[in-house]
């Protein structure tokens, strides 16, 4: 199976309905989708139906034409409303057991269920609170009494103390839960613009970094995180950071080598327990927000690291709402110093997370395949220049799609027109990602994959379509 374009699926009413063999050992698997074997092409087809029947009965209590029901996800049923259904879902069983390659756009915080976070990170010793103005926390850990006040915080109180004089501790934790998610009841009414849930979702970054930035929370975090990766059959995970300084309980402060260093130490004694797992590595990438002179200090750092861990350390990118941040061309001076210096940078560009057209951040898609990026973080806008488009499909670059942020973030309602069922369509080089799982209330890599197959891939999406989003993640 090459591609999934149409031409390539079985056509004739035989082959459909007698139940074609899908042999997926027979391509050059490397990562063990040859155990993934399932005979009878229709199988996921007509699982796929009864499913959304069942979707759609049980959210809107009542009985659905079958005919116009069948094989669709429910366009306008945001992904916090239909988690729980997707969870009782057939055909999410089978991608749960599916092997599924590679998660190559996620983001360093955001990685590992927030559940962890809160029962783990918070019960460790020397954990205090503060809480901000605005009904938020942060979190720090003091081996001598608290430290000093956050200009935005309340005075620091000790978990273990705070906890102790609480009649309902689990009611306590699961506000604390709260800080670290956007899900919520209503997500329409609570987030009726992108900019409101873009403050919302930074804040959650903020509330996770002061958690995790303390050295053994970052450790065992990053240890969870690829547990969870491959419990949900993943076998290779990227994700872009930020590289901000990890202490420890003395106050010492690291820099990014440390934190380099240990995302392969972790990695490497993951493997070591998980043989049949690939590996991580990461994409350093400084916020988009910054200016000009401070990213031009991060790019020295990334060719630094760039050169010594080659292994562990990806390339480059910038992070952070692309209308709000500076364009790709605001950086153009940067982000050409490697060339100019002649030292390797692979780039792996946000670029078209927005859906604006003719903004200077819309200019991202050309100018980071000018750049020569290696990928195109979501590339949602690519549809709107054909002539970037062509390149990257030409050169092979592909898109990351994340459904489920593109849902959250995007506020977008109705996965039937997100830009890639036309991608798909046309074959255009494009691997499934997660984004931010955690924040998302998702798990793993599943859920996106399950939101693109049911509800980009449209009622023809089959096994073929599953094997070509893990094949893309590993080419
Ligand atoms: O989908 C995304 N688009 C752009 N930036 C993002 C996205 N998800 C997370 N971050 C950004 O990544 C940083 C941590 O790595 C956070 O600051 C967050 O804003």
């Amino acid at each position: 199976v090459q591609s999934w374009g149409r031409s390539e699926r079985p056509r004739s009413a035989a082959q459909r309905s007698s139940g074609f063999r899908v042999d997926l050992s027979r391509s050059s698997d490397t990562l063990g989708l040859e155990q993934f074997k399932i005979t009878g092409g229709n199988l996921v087809s007509s699982v796929k139906e009864l499913q959304v029947n069942d979707i759609l009965k049980k959210i809107k209590g009542e009985e659905i034409d079958r005919g116009t029901a069948s094989g669709r996800f429910p366009p306008s049923v945001h992904f916090f409303s239909a988690k729980e259904l997707i969870d009782e879902s057939a055909v999410f069983n089978v991608i749960r057991k599916m092997p599924k390659g590679a998660a190559l756009h996620l983001h360093d915080y955001a990685l590992l269920s927030v559940e962890w976070l809160v029962k783990n990170g918070t019960y460790l010793p020397h954990c205090y609170v503060c809480f901000t103005a605005e009904q938020g926390v942060r979190f720090h850990f003091f081996s001598k009494g608290p430290g000093e006040r956050l200009p935005e915080c309340s005075e620091w109180v000790l978990l273990e103390t705070y906890r102790k004089q609480l009649h309902n501790v689990t009611e306590f934790d699961n506000s604390l839960l709260q800080n670290f998610t956007l899900v919520t009841e209503n997500p329409e009414k609570a987030y009726p613009t992108q900019a409101v849930i873009w403050k919302k979702f930074e804040e959650i970054f903020m509330v996770a970094a002061s958690l995790i930035s303390y050295a053994p929370v970052f450790k065992a975090y990053f240890y969870q995180a690829l547990q969870e990766f491959y419990d949900d059959n993943v076998q290779y995970i990227e994700l872009r950071s930020l590289l901000i300084p990890v202490y420890e309980l003395d106050g010492t402060l690291h820099d990014k080598e440390w934190s380099i260093v240990s995302y392969r130490e972790v990695a490497r004694r993951f493997r070591r327990d998980n043989p049949d797992f690939m590996g991580a590595k990461v994409i350093f990438s400084p916020h988009r927000k910054w200016n000009v002179s401070k990213v031009r200090t991060e790019m020295y750092a990334a060719m630094e690291l760039y050169e010594k861990y080659p292994e562990t350390l990806a390339g480059f990118d910038l992070v952070g709402r692309e209308d709000a941040g500076h364009p790709l061309w605001y950086f153009k001076d940067v982000l050409l110093i490697p060339a100019e210096k002649k030292v390797k940078m692979p780039f792996f560009f946000h670029a078209g997370e927005t859906d604006w057209e003719g903004m200077s951040t819309d200019e991202n898609i050309l100018d980071a395949l000018i750049l020569n990026t290696s990928r195109i973080g979501h590339g949602y806008g690519i549809i709107k220049h054909p002539i970037a488009k062509n390149i990257s499909r030409e050169l092979d670059v592909p898109l990351e799609i994340c459904p489920i942020s593109n849902q959250v973030l995007l506020l977008l309602t109705d996965l039937r027109n997100h830009p890639a069922a036309v991608l798909m369509a046309e074959s255009h080089p494009l691997v499934i990602s997660s984004d931010d799982p955690a924040i998302f209330g998702a798990r793993g890599l599943s859920y996106d994959f399950y939101e693109a197959f049911m509800g980009i891939g449209g009622s023809k999406a089959d096994l073929m379509t599953l094997k070509q989003f893990a094949l893309n993640s590993i080419k």
